[in-house]
């Protein structure tokens, strides 16, 4: 996350750190959110390879073992059929984790809600975004959790000349297009929007700009949770 502060510890109780084993460690790559006790969501390209995955809920210092922390292995990954991993901008860049337990639901883990099937924010809408992405433009990840104000920007002005043009498509929320954005690392976590006065994840967080994390006009784009409610329930039961 570029900008943005250190989020509050577990205020955004559903954030998860995706982590691949590298030797006889593991490290963060992707963020992520529990949807269900067995189930974490995620962004396709999160898990493009394979490797041994885990997943770590109730984090808030990455680097460091707070006591509040669950890791969960996880059993078996459903990547989008129609995910293509050489073309971000065709979309469909969400995978279901099934873990291999449940979790323990408490202060520090909770469930995100999720969207009715469909709906669309209007521009402005308040959200935020939250991950241990890279805080600059080929800089470090973040040690702590961060967070980041990104109020939607609508279809038509995403899609408009000057902004992202036709990469951005329907099944996408873009979001900031300022000073803050999210970054490498950032990828597959929420987009926490306010909806009623209630936090509800409408975002996956999928690509920014390859000319930097928080290039102007190309606000950071999320793939839209509400138009895959029904891929999700399909494979979750
Ligand atoms: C691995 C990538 C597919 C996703 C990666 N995502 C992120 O960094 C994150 F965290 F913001 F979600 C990204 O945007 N990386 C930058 C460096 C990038 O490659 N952006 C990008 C690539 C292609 C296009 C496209 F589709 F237009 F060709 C648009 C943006």
């Amino acid at each position: 996350v570029v900008g943005g502060e250190v989020a509050r510890a577990n205020s955004w109780p559903w954030q998860i750190s995706l982590q691949y084993k590298s030797g006889s460690s593991f490290h963060h790559t992707c963020g992520g959110s529990l949807i269900r006790r067995g189930w974490v969501m995620t962004a396709a390209h999160c898990v493009d390879s394979a490797r041994t995955w885990r997943v770590v809920l109730g984090d808030h210092d990455i680097n460091r073992n707070e006591g509040r922390e669950q890791y969960m292995s996880v059993s078996r990954v459903y990547v989008h059929p129609n995910w293509n991993s050489n073309n971000v901008a065709g979309g469909w860049d969400i995978a279901l984790l099934r873990l291999s337990s449940d979790a323990s639901l408490n202060n520090y883990v909770q469930l995100a809600a999720l969207p009715p099937n469909g709906q669309v924010l209007p521009h402005n809408n308040n959200c935020y975004i939250s991950g241990w992405g890279r805080t600059q433009t080929g800089g470090q990840l973040s040690a702590q959790l961060k967070q980041a104000y990104l109020p939607v920007v609508d279809h038509k002005t995403c899609t408009s000349y000057g902004w992202w043009g036709s990469t951005v498509k329907d099944s996408m929320v873009c979001a900031g297009g300022g000073r803050e954005s999210g970054c490498q690392g950032d990828s597959g976590g929420p987009l926490n929007c306010s909806v009623n006065g209630k936090w509800v994840v409408h975002g996956v967080t999928s690509f920014v700009s390859s000319s930097g994390c928080n290039a102007n006009q190309r606000p950071t784009v999320f793939t839209r949770v509400s138009a895959y409610i029904g891929w999700m329930n399909g494979i979750m039961g």
